[in-house]
């Protein structure tokens, strides 16, 4: 379905936080790395106590230890692609834009995760300025919904023209191109890629399901992973567009609020 480029040793990080029931976060990530032939590495930036139903709590991670991580990482498996997704505080945020200076960052995926669907905050309020100051010029893409990008724009979006001009906007910050999700608007799933003369929508079906846990940061981990297998920008967004359909097109119920997304795991018997 998503590409044949298999090499399940191309190194791929997420610097993100740990989703307790298994749908989001740092373990969505890891299982959509997986799914997607990739080797996933993690970060961990914070713990949420969170399941189905919401999160509960939130123990962010000292910077010191953030850092190390990346350090170790960086210096001993180079990843070929990376995303951020829950950073939560300003200090986390410029710890994280410091360490990963020193190297050479190649396709950084931001996802400014700030609220999560059960409506809990993920992002401090006071953290904004240092993702936008710090972090959001170092990205290769970042992936806004439709409630990040008007935070962060100051713009209301209501429909495509809305998210035409928050996308110019986002892209004066300086990141190389931004995909807004439109999955919160009314009507198809659209979103939309701007960027280095690129304006093109990716568009599926709205599909009625109740299980929805989880789809922002599958979509910005499939993108780091059709990215570090050398797939060009409209080609790794469209990709990850259609695995995110499917994904999905196939959650279930499992715990008694929002379930998650499926990822799919075929059993290679074969294979490198
Ligand atoms: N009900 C749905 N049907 C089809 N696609 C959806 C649906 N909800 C979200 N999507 C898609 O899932 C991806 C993640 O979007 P979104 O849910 O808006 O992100 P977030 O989890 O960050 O709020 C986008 O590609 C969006 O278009
Ligand atoms: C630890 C953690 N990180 C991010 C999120 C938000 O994930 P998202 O993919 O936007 O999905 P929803 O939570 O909005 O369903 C999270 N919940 N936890």
């Amino acid at each position: 379905m998503i590409n044949n480029k298999t090499n399940y040793r191309v190194p791929v990080l997420t610097i993100a936080g740990s989703d307790s029931s298994g749908g989001a976060g740092i373990q969505a990530d890891l299982k959509t790395f997986s799914a997607l032939k990739t080797f996933g590495m993690s970060v961990i930036t914070a713990i949420t106590a969170q399941n189905t139903r919401g999160v509960f709590a939130v123990e962010e991670i000292s910077k010191e230890i953030i850092k190390k991580q990346i350090e170790v990482i960086f210096e001993d498996i180079h990843p070929k692609a990376l995303k951020i997704g829950m950073v939560s505080s300003p200090d986390i945020i410029k710890q994280i834009a410091d360490t990963l200076s020193k190297y050479e960052v190649n396709n950084l995926v931001i996802d400014p995760v700030m609220i999560s669907k059960s409506g809990y905050s993920l992002l401090r309020t006071e953290a904004k300025e240092n993702l936008i100051k710090y972090l959001i010029p170092m990205a290769y893409i970042i992936t806004p919904n439709t409630m990040e990008a008007e935070e962060i724009t100051g713009i209301h979006i209501e429909n495509l023209e809305d998210m035409k001009e928050a996308a110019k906007k986002l892209l004066e910050l300086g990141p190389k191109y931004v995909l807004v999700k439109g999955g919160h608007l009314d009507g198809d799933a659209v979103d939309l890629l701007m960027g280095d003369g690129v304006c093109e929508l990716f568009e599926s079906k709205r599909l009625d399901r109740k299980n929805t846990h989880g789809t922002g940061c599958t979509l910005s981990s499939a993108i780091v992973t059709q990215l570090a297998h050398g797939y060009d920008v409209k080609e790794a967004v469209g990709n990850s567009k259609n695995y995110i359909t499917k994904a999905i097109e196939n959650s279930f119920d499992i715990g008694h609020g929002i379930g998650p997304v499926h990822h799919f795991y075929e059993f290679d018997k074969g294979g490198n």
